[in-house]
């Protein structure tokens, strides 16, 4: 079982109240002294009702000469401490965001190294990882958050203040800010969760975007194919429209409401306080300056609210990533040791089985429900020797490729067992097994650079690449490939070098000659691949080549998931 690291944070968030994702956020993730950050906003807020005090002073004509010197230089003395406190504040909290960020980038990684290959199969492309690229806003919300609890404490502040000047207005505010503030706060709900909507919908554009470039071929070739794309195209986008415009109808609502309440609150302080009570109206100059200083800050909170909304929502969905992630690594095997066993005698499928089911794939709670089985094979039994080279053919879809994900234990086995020289493979020694095997699938990667081999002597590198009459056509460098935008069947010979660069025990290899040209094909089959065995390689390879089967030691045929009896070099297995 896996043994990732534990993290404060649990993968358990998803479920939770929104704004809760945002707090825990910060409570677990940065590691920002946050008393210190706390003491600095109240001395921010504070800074500012001083100021609004002094400028009421001042605003009196009875100070002059000394006096007014003096308050101006209470008014520097302030104005100082309350700008150190907000660069303080910003510049603490910012950075500790990003280094939680960096953490957080790493981390997500990690998770997904330790998941397995048929959840990354299931979870599709690229797009199943956008939270990780929205983490950008997180940085862009840190800001506009702490901007956020800094106008809130101007605002208690300021209330005191207006308390101090007018015991009875400070009800009337108190009552005010008590209707104001929870209708701002539900009105971030709901920007929120529209805003976490416009985002999954943005997500499906860009994916559907993705489309038009990888198929750009067929879109400039096929009028009717790319009108229906861009149709796609203009949907989603009003999709994400609409729910865009939604949150901004809320939030232009939001701000309306605040001011409106702001102007409440002077009519009431101003006019409704002073005539109820019988009062003068001689502090109402002071009062008035008192109250427009909470513009400020509660302008300030209703902007705030879209980006804390967005930075809500990139946190959730992040750890909505992180939960499939852990749940998917929990029942995942572990990393593979960076060095495994290096040789083997025999290696023997006995009765395994495996099938797609949309539930294996399953890492979200949402398709635990539509178990199906899409493919199975098996039941499979095969014996593979040191040495050997056998090659594996059979129809499309036939199974060729599962089985070879069996063999090198990138599948777990849902029947039967794997054996190695006669040891049935368990799960914790499954991943050790799996460094037995170099492959190259038919979906391979190329790395740009021959990751795990620093200490590769390029000029060496770049002579095997001549030897597979790819010179001039890449180099490697110490920064890795120069180029890998060549064709389908150089790319493949590429992956061939660097599988082999690995120096494993057996070399796996998926239809590896299907795009090369005549003659490699004929010097792959008919001189590398017996060179290869000469050097005491063991070959497994899957073709479709009928010319080349006198080459291999034995040939199985897959059909519909089963193997079929095994046949020598040129006959396989069902006679074909
Ligand atoms: N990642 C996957 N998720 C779900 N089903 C899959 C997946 N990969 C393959 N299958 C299913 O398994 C069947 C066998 O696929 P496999 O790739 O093993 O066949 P193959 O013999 O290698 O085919 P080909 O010659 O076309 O490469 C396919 O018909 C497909 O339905």
């Amino acid at each position: 079982m896996s043994n990732q690291p534990q993290h404060r944070r649990r993968g358990d968030s998803t479920r939770q109240r929104s704004g809760r994702h945002l707090y825990r956020f910060l409570a677990d993730e940065v590691d920002a002294r946050w008393v210190l950050i706390g003491l600095a906003i109240l001395l921010a807020g504070l800074g500012e009702a001083l100021l609004l005090a002094l400028i009421n002073l001042a605003a009196e004509g009875i100070y002059a000469g000394e006096e007014r010197w003096l308050l101006a230089l209470a008014f520097g003395g302030v104005f100082a401490a309350s700008a150190a406190a907000q660069w303080l504040v910003l510049s603490r909290s910012s950075d500790a965001v990003e280094g939680a960020i960096a953490g957080i980038k790493i981390r997500v990684a990690e998770k997904l190294r330790r998941s397995s290959l048929r959840v990354v199969e299931a979870q599709g492309g690229i797009d199943a990882y956008a939270p990780l690229t929205r983490i950008g806003v997180i940085s862009q919300g840190t800001v506009l958050l702490v901007l956020a609890a800094q106008a809130l404490s101007v605002l208690a502040f300021v209330c005191i203040y207006l308390a101090l000047l007018s015991p009875a207005s400070l009800v009337a505010i108190v009552a005010i800010l008590a209707v104001t503030l929870p209708v701002l706060g539900a009105g971030y709900e709901g920007t929120r969760s529209l805003l976490q909507r416009a985002a999954a919908v943005e997500g499906r554009f860009f994916h559907r975007f993705g489309e038009l470039v990888s198929g750009f071929s067929d879109v400039v070739m096929d009028r009717r194919l790319s009108d229906g794309l861009l149709a796609d195209l203009g949907r989603i986008s009003r999709e994400s429209l609409d729910a865009k415009l939604a949150a901004t109808e809320r939030h232009v609502r939001d701000i309306n409401f605040a001011s409106s309440m702001l102007s409440l609150l002077m009519f009431a302080v101003m006019f409704a306080v002073p005539l109820t009570l019988g009062q003068d109206g001689g502090m109402s100059h002071e009062l008035a300056t008192a109250v427009l200083f909470l513009f400020g800050p509660v302008g300030e909170l209703a902007a705030a609210i879209p980006v804390l909304g967005r930075f809500d929502a990139a946190v959730s969905d992040l750890y909505a990533l992180e939960a499939r992630l852990d749940h998917a690594s929990a029942a995942a095997d572990d990393l593979p040791p960076a060095v495994g066993p290096r040789g083997f005698e025999r290696i023997e499928l006995a009765g395994v089985g495996f099938h797609y089911d949309l539930a294996d794939a399953a890492i979200g709670e949402a398709s635990l429900g539509d178990k199906q089985t899409a493919f199975a094979v098996g039941p499979l039994d095969l014996t593979l020797r040191r040495g050997e080279l056998v090659f594996i053919v059979g129809g499309n879809g036939s199974g060729k490729s599962t089985l070879l994900k069996l063999l090198t234990g990138l599948y777990r086995p849902a029947a039967g067992r794997v054996l190695l020289d006669g040891k049935a493979i368990a799960d914790d020694a499954r991943p050790a097994y799996r460094t037995l095997f170099a492959t190259v699938f038919t979906d391979f990667h190329l790395f740009e650079r021959l990751h795990g081999q620093p200490d590769v002597d390029p000029a060496a590198v770049n002579e095997r690449l001549a030897e597979l009459g790819l010179a001039g056509k890449t180099r490697y460098t110490a920064g890795g490939f120069t180029d890998l935008a060549l064709s389908t069947g150089q790319r493949k010979r590429i992956a061939l070098l660097a599988a082999l660069g690995k120096e494993r025990p057996i070399l796996v290899l998926d239809e590896l000659a299907a795009d090369q040209d005549p003659p490699f094909r004929r010097r792959f089959y008919e001189e590398m691949l017996p060179a290869l065995k000469e050097q005491g390689l063991t070959l497994v390879c899957v073709t479709h080549d009928d010319h080349y089967f006198h080459v291999a030691d034995r040939v199985l045929r897959m059909r519909d998931g089963r193997l079929l009896e095994q046949g020598h070099g040129g006959s396989p297995g069902d006679g074909a």
